[in-house]
């Protein structure tokens, strides 16, 4: 795959997703080798739902990542630009208030959620700083970002064996059990591409976000950045 098959459109992007939609949450458990559902437990206490609570899960997909919230009592609006991956999440979750939406022109008014969140979505939206400002836009004063994403691991040799499985092994194992194995391989092409731990750390700040930091999970294979609107 070339550099330029990483510069794709927004409508390439939703097909992509509409296009493995159907198998995607086994995917993830597969080519995540069993971590996901531990990042995920990771972001439930991050994000610390409470009941009343008004929460965005911005490119959240099937759902699968708004679940815990939902659980904890929260109101949580799962938005997404991918109609396939939200027609799959309707079905399971009927009752959720699911709305299409682009991440970097969002459907909603000025400072409306205590919680914005995303997961594993931010890479793939054309324009993160726009992305990060449409966030902080509709987030009330005082409230919070959580975003969890693919980074890079701290402890060099992990990270050398980390990349092999990206470039080698994750192609193949996807191919097994995905419905657009190509997919799979941007998948392992744009992680290479973002932003490391102070990288997007830099990239909330320069987007008004206050209080930034980060942890790593799985020695940073996927980081966790909180930060605050001011
Ligand atoms: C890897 S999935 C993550 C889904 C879910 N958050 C999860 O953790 O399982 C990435 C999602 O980002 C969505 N996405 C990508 N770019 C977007 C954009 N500009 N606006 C809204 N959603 C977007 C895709 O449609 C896809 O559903």
């Amino acid at each position: 795959m070339t550099r330029a098959s990483l510069d794709k459109q927004p409508h390439e992007v939703a097909s992509m997703f509409d296009g493995v939609a159907a198998n995607y949450d086994l995917t993830n458990d597969v080519i995540s080798l069993g971590q996901a559902r531990l990042w995920r437990k990771a972001v439930a206490a991050a994000v610390d739902a409470r009941p009343a609570q008004k929460i965005l899960d911005l490119a959240a997909g099937t759902a699968t990542s708004s679940q815990p919230f939902a659980r904890a009592g929260a109101y949580v609006v799962p938005c997404d630009f991918s109609l396939g991956m939200l027609e799959v999440g309707k079905r399971r979750h009927p009752w959720m208030p699911f709305t299409a939406g682009d991440g970097m022109r969002l459907p909603f008014k000025d400072e409306v959620f205590d919680t914005v969140t995303i997961s594993f979505g931010l890479r793939n939206i054309q324009d993160t700083e726009t992305a990060l400002r449409e966030l902080y836009r509709v987030t009330k004063p005082g409230g919070r970002v959580v975003i969890c994403e693919f980074s890079q691991p701290t402890w060099a040799p992990f990270r050398t064996v980390y990349t092999e499985y990206l470039m080698r092994a994750l192609p193949p194992t996807a191919r097994a059990v995905a419905s657009n194995p190509d997919a799979y391989v941007y998948l392992a092409e744009s992680i290479r591409a973002w932003p490391d731990q102070p990288g997007l750390a830099a990239l909330l700040q320069k987007a008004g976000w206050s209080k930034v930091a980060w942890r790593n999970l799985t020695g940073g294979v996927v980081a966790l950045h909180r930060a605050t609107r001011a």
